[in-house]
């Protein structure tokens, strides 16, 4: 399904009412690096945002090692950054 990718200017307004997001290098996807107290702190949060994604049909691009996730998020069939990429970001700080 074509989903519209966000102009620049919707982009930077996004990341500005987001906390924590860093525009990746070539401006096609927002980052997320997070710390829990432990294996089990991160894992169930990755659990909430998988059923979320799940629901959501927009996934996201992760890393887990022990402690740390790190999160990427892009709206693959848009080429780079949309909504859904803004509004699952807004899930991730809503429940970290
Ligand atoms: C078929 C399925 O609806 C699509 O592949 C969905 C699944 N989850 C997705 N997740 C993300 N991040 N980007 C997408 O374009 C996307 N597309």
């Amino acid at each position: 399904m074509a989903i519209a990718r966000l102009t620049d200017a919707e982009r930077d307004a996004a990341l500005d009412k987001l906390s924590g997001w860093t525009l990746r290098d070539d401006g096609l996807a927002i980052t997320r690096s997070l710390k829990f107290s432990d294996f089990n702190e991160a894992f169930g949060f990755m659990t909430r945002v998988a059923l979320h994604a799940e629901k959501a049909d927009h996934h996201p691009e992760w890393f887990n090692v022990y402690n740390k996730v790190e999160i990427t998020l892009t709206t693959h069939d848009a080429g780079g950054l949309s909504m859904r990429d803004v509004a699952m970001a807004e899930f991730i700080d809503s429940v970290v």
